[in-house]
């Protein structure tokens, strides 16, 4: 709509029979941001990112590249530049042949086509690797070939589809700080598909949370993680204990009616609720005392895993886990105090 936008999708909607994969999403990506598009399997993260690079059709909504609609344009006449899971490279053309494709497509003569190769193999640190073919790369060297490319064609926004989700595990740590750094120093305007959390909050911007569709929220990777906007967000993001508790006339209860010796400094709503903590605020033993927030359990079992002990706890039908660095001087069937600050805990209906 303004100059300002890089793109702006407007009540986007897709179906696939009956199924809604976009449900009137509507997002604006400003110069030079990343947008990340977070959430679980079939949420609609990578449909929405098809509809812009124009690899589907719109049922209903408007797609706008700096303020000009492009819904209607085949892939190829977007500003766009898609950098797909598999890299998508043509194995019987060389790196600099790869590489140059974009730009033939787009006109690009020579020198300037030879000097944006140059650059962009440059900028992804693939200086020498010119004249090989990808077979004779590692999966990292073609995901930075994939990214060379679509850098070289300088789009109005690239688009990143789970671009690292093929690779093992330090070779994603390690592309992920190389996006970060390409984008904090050539601000590329991105949107950004993944289900994985740290490279969202790592990398982003913005971070849009989907769900079924829709956007459920969307803001600063730390107001997400820290003031998420529903029990969903809460849930996705980082690992929680829920405990479902029904406030009865006198007591609380656990869903199967058993007492559960819980002790909260705010009263509950009334009727069902669920109440989350993240396991690494729940304190235990020592201390938990004093704490507002309190409950005893049952040590269930204890896991290690590495730089702390996961501590698997029962209070009758209500089971959570807390996590704590070192050993806490109790075993396995004590009787311990749980506890937590009312700020730690989230409650909902
Ligand atoms: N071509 C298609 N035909 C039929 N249904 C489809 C098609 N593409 C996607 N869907 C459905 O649309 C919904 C959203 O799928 P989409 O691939 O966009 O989700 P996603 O969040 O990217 O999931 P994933 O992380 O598994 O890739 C899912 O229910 C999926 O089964």
């Amino acid at each position: 709509m303004t100059e300002r936008t890089a793109l702006e999708l407007e009540s986007v909607r897709r179906c696939f029979g009956s199924v809604v994969a976009v449900d009137d999403v509507s997002l604006s990506v400003a110069p030079g941001e990343f947008v990340t598009l977070l959430g679980p399997s079939g949420s609609g993260k990578t449909s929405t990112l098809r509809l812009i690079g124009g690899f589907e059709e719109l049922d209903a909504g408007a797609i706008r590249i700096k303020g000009e609609r492009i819904d209607h344009l085949p892939p190829y006449r977007r500003d766009t530049a898609t950098i797909f899971q598999s890299g998508a490279l043509f194995p019987h053309k060389t790196v600099a042949e790869n590489v140059a494709y974009g730009l033939r497509m787009r006109k690009v003569e020579r020198p300037e086509r030879d000097e944006r190769i140059r650059q962009a193999l440059e900028i992804v640190r693939l200086q020498g690797y010119e004249d090989r073919y990808p077979s004779q790369l590692s999966g990292g060297q073609k995901q930075r070939v994939a990214l060379a490319r679509s850098l070289a064609v300088r789009p109005a926004i690239l688009l990143f589809d789970e671009p690292l989700s093929a690779l093992d595990l330090s070779l994603r740590l390690q592309l992920r700080g190389e996006i970060k750094r390409l984008h904090d120093e050539l601000k590329f305007s991105a949107i950004y598909v993944t289900h994985d959390q740290g490279e969202a909050m790592a990398m982003s911007s913005r971070v849009a949370v989907m769900n079924k569709g829709r956007i459920e929220q969307i803001d600063r990777p730390e107001k997400i993680f820290h003031g998420p906007a529903n029990e969903f967000v809460f849930t996705f993001i980082g690992e929680s204990c829920c405990l479902p508790v029904r406030r009865g006339a006198s007591e609380v209860t656990d869903r199967n009616g058993q007492a559960v010796a819980l002790i909260l400094q705010n009263s509950l709503p009334e009727g069902d609720s669920r109440l989350y903590i993240r396991p690494s605020r729940l304190k235990l033993a020592a201390e938990a005392q004093g704490l507002p927030n309190r409950l005893t359990a049952t040590i269930h079992f204890i896991e290690f895993l590495g730089d702390m002990h996961r501590y698997h706890l029962k209070a009758g039908a209500l089971e959570v886990f807390a996590d704590h660095a070192g050993p806490i001087g109790h075993d396995v069937g004590a009787l311990i105090d749980v506890g937590w600050r009312s700020e730690d805990m989230k409650v909902f209906r």
